[in-house]
């Protein structure tokens, strides 16, 4: 089909962590697929993750000097009015300098000054909210923009029910077909198809928890001859990596962060992974037979949320936080073993996957241009 749309100046802007980061690639990419010779600006939180992983993947990112208002009282907690004023004049002059035709908040410190500044221009703006439970800045931002994309029903408690429109989590292309990718992904990873694979996830931070009963059970995936892709976040990593060098030759893999989570998907029998919205979009997506451990340090438990839409479809098997050092490895072995309990998982999680959420998006956007 020929390609008729013209190129579009877009600005998307949000981030902090991956949960945020990567729906802003994917609605990127989508933009880009459709209308190759549009202009993409990120715009981010200055030391955040979003400032190495965006241009990872090819697009332009600056950065605002705003951080999150701490519930406790800090020193930092002082600079935050300068830092908001700070971040709005900066976002007004990005404006002027780029000349955005239509403004994508993805939740995220960066996210409110940008489309603050962008509406007050009368910029065309979409907000696209990843979770069960909306964050602070998208709640105060719903008001002024054109559309809310969500991933979840029941979010007018949030947001004004007409901008409403349910899409799903936009999620990046090479994450849809996994399946086909089975063997480009064990040679990767430098793994054997006689062994059954178990990915480890822990969200773009990795998940104390997770990486604690692992690490307690490490020795009962080697011995039963399964093969492990472990990304423990920076915080436990060297702990990880030395435990490793007991079993490397087992197949335990550790990283601190996984580029290619299309491969360690595509390798995966089994996934154990913390309910983040991304995560769980994509696990059905791939339609992973998985363990899921919600984090319990999040604005109103939404993990477990997350989680709990799947368990009830009997999509994904849950083991809270809290049970996780006595249940997660027995849970991953039972489940690395049973054939019959995977194919009923993956076939349920299949259901609930929403492949054409970037291109709803997009579409979304397109019109408020218009
Ligand atoms: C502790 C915390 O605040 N977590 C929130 C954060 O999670 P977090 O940032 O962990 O986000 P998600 O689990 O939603 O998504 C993680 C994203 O990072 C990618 N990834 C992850 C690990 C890795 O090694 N490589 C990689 O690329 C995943 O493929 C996915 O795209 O944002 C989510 C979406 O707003 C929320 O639902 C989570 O509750």
């Amino acid at each position: 089909m020929p390609n008729t749309h013209k190129p579009y100046r877009i600005i998307i802007s949000g981030g902090g962590t991956g949960g945020h980061i990567y729906p802003a690639v994917a609605i990127a990419n989508q933009i880009k697929a459709i209308s190759p010779a549009s202009e993409i600006l990120f715009v981010g939180a200055k030391g955040r993750m979003e400032m190495t992983r965006v241009p990872e993947v090819g697009y332009k990112i600056v950065g605002l000097w705003i951080s999150g208002l701490q519930r406790r009282l800090t020193l930092d907690n002082l600079s935050f009015p300068l830092k908001v004023l700070s971040s709005v004049r900066a976002s007004h002059k990005i404006i002027k300098e780029f000349k955005p035709d239509a403004v994508v908040g993805v939740g995220g410190y960066a996210s409110g000054p940008l489309l603050y500044a962008a509406t007050a221009k009368g910029i065309p703006s979409l907000i696209q909210e990843q979770n069960s439970y909306a964050g602070i800045t998208n709640k105060l931002l719903a008001k002024r923009v054109g559309k809310v994309c969500v991933a979840y029903e029941n979010m007018e408690k949030f947001f004004p029910a007409e901008k409403l429109v349910l899409t799903g989590n936009p999620v990046r292309q090479d994450l849809l077909d996994v399946s086909e990718k089975r063997r480009e992904a064990l040679l990767h990873f430098g793994l054997t198809s006689e062994k059954k694979t178990i990915l480890v996830i822990g969200g773009s931070l990795g998940a104390r928890t997770i990486n604690k009963s692992i690490a307690s059970g490490l020795n009962k995936f080697a011995e039963g001859e399964y093969q492990l892709i472990w990304q423990t976040g920076k915080a436990f990593y060297s702990e990880a990596k030395e435990l490793e060098q007991n079993y490397s030759d087992n197949g335990i893999r550790v990283f601190d962060f996984i580029k290619r989570m299309d491969l360690a998907y595509a390798a995966a029998d089994v996934v154990v992974s913390r309910a983040g919205a991304l995560s769980i979009s994509e696990l059905c997506l791939a339609a992973k037979p998985s363990i899921l451990v919600p984090s319990p340090n999040v604005a109103e438990d939404h993990q477990t949320k997350n989680a709990m839409a799947l368990v009830q479809q009997h999509a994904a098997i849950l083991v809270r936080d809290a049970d996780a050092l006595q249940e997660l490895v027995p849970a991953a072995l039972q489940l690395v073993q049973d054939e019959q309990e995977q194919q009923r998982l993956a076939a349920n999680i299949r259901k609930m996957a929403r492949p054409n959420a970037a291109s709803e998006i997009v579409n979304e956007l397109l019109k408020l241009i218009k």
